[in-house]
Parts: structure tokens; sequence; C-alpha cells
């Protein structure tokens, strides 16, 4: 599907973003988004991040692209903006697998999100919040975005797209949509289409949240309210999906929680874990938001209103370095076996990353994860 692109760039609540100070985040009014369900966005707002210099021909930029509850900050600690530290901290900066004094590395919330770019939770036309009006949104539909946000900064083409989980799955649909633009990709923890398993407990998450009384049918923005005990029991059944299943035995095993006793009320220490994790992204993260993400990654399939998916990703001519956690139980390793063996261009076949933390494995895994984008950006250097 084509896409109308305006010619102005309208820069607003940020300095110019070519000279901005490195980290610094731009919101760029890119225009209307066309979406894969015949619908469409106008007026798309995307926040995004930069590190480094663009060259003077343009052609160093580095599109780095988060995944589910992620954002635009890749790298440094939290901030004021930025309730967490980046998401690949230390893997981005001089000298670094990605060296900002080569590349110019550019990093936008996603479509969706809810960190400055728009959302549910964001202002729709008639300047109430968008709810459940939001559309249902692709990864594609982000892609176009994304490209479209390109055109506007006028990068007319990326060195590399990289991402794992829901930014790889975007990293594989640039590299199939745009592969003019795009001369490396890093896809990791991801698959070609979503599973079943993926599917089922993504709309088992989006079942807690909407069965929150404060959820409101999507439209709690302005009411004071929001389904935060959804939100954290969504939380808890993606978190253990994120980990590895004999990690949290080893860690946690049947403990209880300190000197709390489960026989009499008391949590285990694994619930505990869980909690923790569900408590901190109920305080940065927007439902709506996850809501609309969780159905993003349950349409992912680079096989819609192309063909089949063996044959859409043998077209694929664009390097794809295809990377997978031994331990992911969510993205699990036969769907990065099939990326490597069917797509067109896929450099040095599967590189496994061992690890004991499951998916998550593509956040915390610094050396291999260094390795990887050092090896896409050397495809990148041509
Ligand atoms: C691209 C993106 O996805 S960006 C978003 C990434 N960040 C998140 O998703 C935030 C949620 N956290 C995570 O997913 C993971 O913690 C990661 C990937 C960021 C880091 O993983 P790890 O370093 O292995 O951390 P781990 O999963 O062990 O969690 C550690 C936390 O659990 C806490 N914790 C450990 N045991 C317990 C327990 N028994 N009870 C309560 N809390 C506990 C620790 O105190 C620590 O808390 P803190 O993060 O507030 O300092
Ligand atoms: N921890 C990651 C895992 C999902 O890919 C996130 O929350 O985005």
């Amino acid at each position: 599907m084509s896409v109308s692109i305006e010619t102005q760039t309208q820069s607003v609540d940020g300095p110019d973003w070519e000279t901005m100070p490195d980290g610094a985040t731009a919101r760029v009014h890119i225009g209307a988004v066309s979406l894969d369900n015949g619908d469409r966005i106008d007026d798309v707002t995307l926040a995004f991040q930069r590190w480094g210099a663009l060259s003077a021909s343009r052609d160093n930029v580095i599109l780095t692209l988060h995944a589910l509850t992620g954002d635009s900050h890749v790298t440094g600690p939290a901030d004021d903006e930025h309730p967490t530290a980046g998401w690949w901290d230390g893997l981005i900066g001089p000298g670094c697998a990605i060296d900002t004094d080569e590349w110019c590395v550019i990093s936008a919330n996603v479509l969706g999100g809810c960190r400055g770019s728009t959302g549910p939770s964001s202002p729709a036309p008639d300047g109430r919040p968008w709810g459940s009006r939001f559309p249902q949104i692709t990864v594609l539909d982000q892609v176009r975005a994304e490209r479209i946000l390109m055109d506007r900064l006028e990068i007319a083409g990326v060195g590399a797209v990289v991402g794992g989980s829901m930014g790889g799955a975007r990293a594989l649909e640039w590299a199939i949509e745009y592969p003019e633009m795009v001369r490396s990709a890093l896809v990791l923890a991801v698959g070609a289409r979503a599973t079943a398993d993926q599917i089922g407990t993504q709309t088992t998450q989006i079942a807690a949240i909407t069965a929150d009384p404060a959820w409101q049918g999507g439209d709690y923005h302005d009411t004071g309210q929001a389904p935060t005990a959804g939100l954290g029991v969504a939380r808890r059944i993606a978190h253990l999906t994120y980990r590895g299943e004999v990690e949290l035995d080893r860690r946690f095993g049947d403990d209880p929680q300190a000197d709390e006793q489960p026989l009499t009320g008391g949590r285990y220490a694994v619930d505990s874990y869980l909690q923790h994790q569900a408590t901190k992204l109920t305080q940065r993260f927007d439902a709506g938001s996850y809501v609309v993400l969780s159905n993003v990654l349950n349409h992912h399939d680079v096989g819609r209103n192309r063909g089949t998916i063996e044959s859409v990703l043998r077209a694929c001519r664009v390097p794809v370095i295809v990377g997978g956690i031994a331990s992911d139980r969510l993205y699990p390793l036969r769907l990065q076996v099939e990326l490597a063996e069917q797509l067109g261009n896929c450099v040095g076949g599967l590189q496994v990353l061992h690890s004991d933390n499951g998916h998550d494995g593509f956040l915390t895994e610094f050396d291999a994860i260094s390795d990887l984008l050092k090896q896409t950006v050397e495809i990148a250097r041509g």
C-alpha cells in the first residue's frame, strides 16, 4: 500500500534535530499514515532521539528499533523523559559496537507507543485522548511511519536497521518493504509471523487489562483512573514468557520471599519478583499502548498481502544477520532457523546466543549483542 508523503518538515517541542546534543529528543509531525486495515491516522507525531553526527552525504544513519515496552532511549541513564536506562546501554556511543564517531543513530518511539509518539494516550484531532478510537495497527504500519520520518529528516537510505523482539519484527519488515533504503539488518529474537503460543499469551494479557473495571472500554485516559491492576497482571504473565524456565527455578525455586510464610498467606520469592516487575511497568507504561502494541505483535505476519512466508523471505535481498536465544521460550529458536534458512541473503547463518535469560537475552547478553551489532555495521560499511 502506498503512503502519501507531504513535503514539509515540521519540528515541534524540540531543537533542530541535526544539531541538538547527543541523546536529546525531537518530535516531528510526519503527517498521515495509511494503515493495513484500510484506515488512516492523520497528523502522526513521532518522538525520536539522535546520537552521533549526520554525515555530509546523509548516509551514515543506523535506525535502532525498540521492543514492546521500550522507547527511543537506547543508551544512557534514566532521566526526566525516560524512566529506564537505555535498553542497549553501552552498546551505542563513541568507541562502542555502534560507534557514534562514525554512525548517526536514530531511535524513534514507535507508532502506538506512549513516550512522545502518537498512541492511545495522545490527543486525537478533537483534542481528547485517542483511547478506544486508536485504530488497529500492524508492524508494517509502524514501519511505514518510520519510513515517512526518514523522509521528513531527508534520509534517503540507512546503513542498518537493528532490533530485537518487536524491534526485530520491524527490522524484518523494513528489509522486506523498503529494501532499496536498507544496506543491512539485524533481526534478533523474532519470527516471520506470530505463533499460536504468542497470540495465546498476548490475548490473555489483553484480557487481564480489559477485565479491569478501570479500563472503561479503553477510554480511561481523562477519567483520573487507569487499569493498573490489569496491566500488572499482564506484565506478570508476560515476564514469565520473557525469562528462562530453568533460570527462574535456579533463582527462586519454591523459596519464600524473605521471612514470609507461603503456608500462612506469605509470598513465594518468584511471586514477589513478578510483583516488582509489574509495579515497575505500571509506573511507566500506558495500558492502552500495551494493548495496541500486543495486538501489533499478534498481527505480525510478513506474508500478509504478499504471498507465502517462504516466497517473501526468499525474495528479500537485503543482507540480514539473524540472531536467536537458545533459552527463548516465547520466540523459540525454530523461528529464527526458519528466517536464517529462508531469507534470500542471511549472512553467516543463524547466530545462537547462549543465555539463561530466555527472550530477555536480547537485552541482557551484552557481549553477544555487541558482536552482532559489529557484524551488522561492517556490512553497512559496504
Ligand atoms: C527494548 C525494551 O524492551 S526496553 C524495556 C526493557 N526493560 C524492561 O522491560 C523492564 C523490565 N525488566 C526486565 O525486563 C529485565 O529486568 C531486564 C531485561 C531489563 C534486565 O534483566 P536483569 O538484569 O536480568 O534483571 P532481573 O530480571 O533479574 O530483575 C532485577 C530486578 O528484580 C528485583 N528482584 C529480584 N528478586 C526479587 C524478589 N525476590 N522480589 C522482588 N524483587 C526482586 C531486583 O531487585 C531488580 O530490581 P530493579 O530492576 O528495580 O533494580
Ligand atoms: N522486556 C522486553 C521484552 C519484550 O520483548 C519489553 O518489555 O519490551
